[in-house]
């Protein structure tokens, strides 16, 4: 049976009106792009065409002489086309930056090599009409299309065109860090400005001083070619100095700002962050990257534009001395660029490697020293000794690679320059003896062409060498940019606090070991004014519960209440005041013993920390030292004992006066008479909620609570004298610990 399906005449309506709205809406979108790209062309055919007529104008060719005037409306066609295209289309793309590139500078590169083979100038130099427009558009689109036809992308070079735009975006970001640095920086630009030009007029005058001393000696124009000669390099001394001050002072304000952003970044990054990074690698980011960063990215900028200053005025000075070997002399430019290119792709993969062996063999150093302890009592110098010494030889290997690669790079840098200097020099003898040139604007010219050949390959080594530099920048921003795992932008704070713990069906396994899950189902009540101890076996999952507690970590599932609130909702320092822990390795900071336990508490009188250090059974010690409380502890508080050192740690939870005191482990450095006075004072302190974790059973026994955690789970649950009836887990952990005792 077929069934009638019935369509309410008003939906179909609706779809209808509102097919058509998203038709006219699609259809208004393309007609709005097609007359963007008319208008966008019939734009850049007017400015096109204008500047191709004015090129020929009369009066241009008065002011400039015939090739300045044609490279010179190249750049400006060139510049005014882009403009266009930036303004009416957005950001081009690469076919059409190929193809206004073709077009602009076609008809300077054809006039040019006309006047070079035939010594005449063209029909379309003399002035140029529409026939001669059409054919440069079409060779122009002829050249671009081939291009995109013939030279594919392939895969690798895609990415590394990813990979330099991304270099690009990075390097765009230091340069705006840099912002607080800019006036200083625009001083070193304006004195680099200064230096490079000065620095470019000295051949030009050593040319004429020779010229002047093997003519007709006139004794004005030598006097005034030495003073000129004098002044440029005084000039360029001091401005060179002045640039490098300055730019020395801004690197340094870079490197001091971005160190403290990367430290601040850093510290509140959650404490599974840092069990999963390498200690070496993050004090290498914050030591080594960060002034890689600033100083590289800054020094090449630098570089970049006194080169592409010096370059400029050098090509223009050679132009005027002989433009046919200035063109000879360009022809090496991209022979240069392929041997640059392939050079920067070796040297920046290889960087990148050492870079990363040698944060390894830091990494192994820092392991050894802080566990100098272990590897002595385990005889393992030698085996250390080997390890370390294998992290080095990789990085020496890479480093030999890496210098290998520069010497063939210098190399074939070196016979390329070679052969152009012969060349220079074989047409530079041509054009004297046909009285085209004099002897000494040969030896300007050979003077400049030396620094040409540098500078150009300093220009196309430069942009390597800013991506490498960018690499270091990028390793830094990857930690500046790293969002905490674990959230401290909580608000809450009440006045007051009960200090009520509730643990709800934890699950919960470390980032750095995924697969073991270390609490299951995990619930637990601590109530104010008592005391909790847990127990059991060692790896069970105790630490784990004061660690969530002190919110190092975030559970899968489940969550921790404060007073009924999740923890996550209290205020970072707020929570961190009222919950405080002593670990089973206390950590103390070099400074005074004052200045440890009042650490990170602002306005705490001595007699708090007095008071505090009483009851935690470091008083008396203290008083005897002969420095009290001003006594320097040394480098992680090696100077004190382990009990002293443990002392002093609770002194420092005490003297906040928290409402939740977490004691994990703490007995096992001490001695019976510390741990007795400690009990003592602690027990004194009314409505505290106590969180004790404790081998020694023997210590426990007055506890309100005892919870025995096994496999991530409470197992047994009671106060002592319960759980001895029950005959359970906890009195067999007793037993266990009797009969080893004994
Ligand atoms: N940072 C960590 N990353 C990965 N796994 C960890 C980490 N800390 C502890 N573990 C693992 O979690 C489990 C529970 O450790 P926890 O420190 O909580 O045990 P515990 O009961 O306190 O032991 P102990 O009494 O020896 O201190 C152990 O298997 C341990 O190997």
């Amino acid at each position: 049976m077929k069934l009638k399906v019935y369509k309410p005449k008003t939906l179909v309506l609706r779809r209808s009106r509102s097919f058509e709205d998203d038709y006219c809406r699609i259809m208004a979108a393309i007609t709005a792009t097609t007359m963007r790209q008319v208008a966008a062309f019939t734009l850049s055919v007017s400015v096109e065409l204008l500047l191709f007529y004015a090129s020929g104008f009369s009066v241009f060719h008065s002011v400039f002489g015939h090739f300045t005037r044609l490279w010179l409306c190249a750049a400006l066609r060139w510049l005014a086309l882009i403009g266009v295209s930036l303004l009416t289309l957005g950001v081009p793309k690469a076919l059409l930056i190929r193809f206004i590139t073709a077009h602009s500078l076609l008809p300077a590169v054809f006039e040019t090599g006309t006047n070079a083979f035939y010594r005449e100038e063209s029909e379309c130099g003399q002035l140029g009409d529409v026939r001669c427009w059409l054919m440069f558009s079409g060779a122009s689109l002829a050249a671009a299309l081939f291009w995109e036809i013939t030279i594919p992308d392939t895969d690798e070079e895609a990415a590394g065109k990813e990979q330099k735009q991304k270099a690009r975006v990075l390097f765009m970001r230091v340069v705006r860090l840099f912002r607080p640095d800019y006036p200083l920086l625009l001083g070193g630009l304006v004195f680099l400005s200064l230096a490079s030009i000065c620095e470019m007029f000295i051949p030009f005058y050593t040319g004429r001083v020779i010229d002047i001393l093997g003519s007709n000696y006139q004794e004005n124009d030598f006097l005034s070619a030495l003073l000129f000669m004098g002044l440029y390099s005084l000039g360029s001394s001091v401005s060179a100095g002045c640039r490098g001050g300055l730019l020395i002072c801004a690197i340094s304000s870079f490197t001091c700002r971005i160190k403290v952003l990367l430290f601040g970044a850093l510290t509140k990054q959650e404490i599974g962050f840092f069990g999963t990074t390498k200690t070496g690698e993050i004090t290498s980011r914050l030591s080594k990257d960060t002034t890689l960063m600033g100083e590289t990215v800054c020094l090449n900028v630098n570089m970049l534009l006194r080169t592409f200053i010096k370059t400029m005025g050098m090509i223009y000075l050679m132009m005027n001395l002989s433009w046919k070997l200035t063109f000879l002399v360009l022809m090496e430019t991209p022979i240069t660029g392929l041997i640059q290119n392939i050079y920067d792709t070796h040297y920046q993969k290889l960087s990148l490697a050492i870079q990363d062996s040698m944060g390894q063999s830091t990494e192994a150093a820092h392991e050894v020293v802080s566990g100098i302890r272990v590897l002595r009592s385990f005889n393992t110098e030698k085996h250390e000794a080997h390890r370390y010494y294998n992290c080095l030889m990789e990085t020496h290997n890479l480093k030999t690679k890496r210098a290998t690669i520069s010497a063939v790079y210098l190399l074939a840098r070196r016979l390329t320059g070679l052969a152009m200097q012969v060349f220079v020099l074989y047409y530079g003898r041509l054009f004297i003896q046909r009285g085209q040139m004099t002897t000494g604007k040969l030896v300007s010219f050979i003077l400049y062409q030396s620094n040409l050949g540098d500078n150009i390959r300093t220009l196309t080594y430069i942009f390597g060498e800013m991506l490498n530099s960018v690499g270091a920048a990028g390793k830094v921003f990857e930690y500046l940019d790293r969002k905490a795992l674990v959230s401290t932008d909580g608000k809450l704070q009440p006045d007051q606090l009960r200090g009520h713990i509730s643990f709800r069906s934890l699950n919960f396994t470390y980032p750095a070991n995924p697969n073991k899950t270390v609490l299951q189902d995990f619930s637990l009540e601590l109530k104010p004014g008592q005391m909790t101890a847990l127990v059991g076996p060692s790896g069970e999952g105790k630490s784990t519960c004061v660690n969530l507690l002190e919110r190092f970590y975030e559970p899968q599932d489940g969550e921790i209440l404060l007073d009924g609130e999740p923890l996550k909702s209290y205020d970072h320092q707020f929570l961190h005041k009222m919950i405080s822990v002593v670990n089973q390795e206390p950590v103390l900071f070099s400074g005074t013993i004052r200045e440890n336990i009042e650490y990170g508490l602002k306005g705490c009188s001595l007699d708090e920390i007095k008071d505090a250090a009483k009851e935690s059974n470091a008083h008396d010690f203290i008083k005897q030292l002969e420095k009290g409380y001003d006594t320097e502890v040394g480098e992680g508080g090696g100077q004190l004992s382990k009990s002293e050192r443990q002392r002093i740690a609770i002194a420092r939870a005490l003297v906040r006066r928290p409402q939740v005191l977490i004691l994990d482990e703490i007995t096992s450095s001490l001695d019976t008479d510390s741990e007795n006075k400690i009990q003592k004072s602690l027990s004194s302190i009314p409505n505290q909620t106590l969180l004790v974790i404790a081998h020694r059973l023997k210590t426990i026994e007055n506890a309100d609570q005892i919870v025995v955690v096994s496999g991530g789970k409470v197992k047994e649950r009671g106060t002592h004298r319960e759980l001895m009836d029950m005959k359970g887990s906890y009195y067999k952990l007793r037993e266990e610990l009797f009969t080893e005792g004994n």
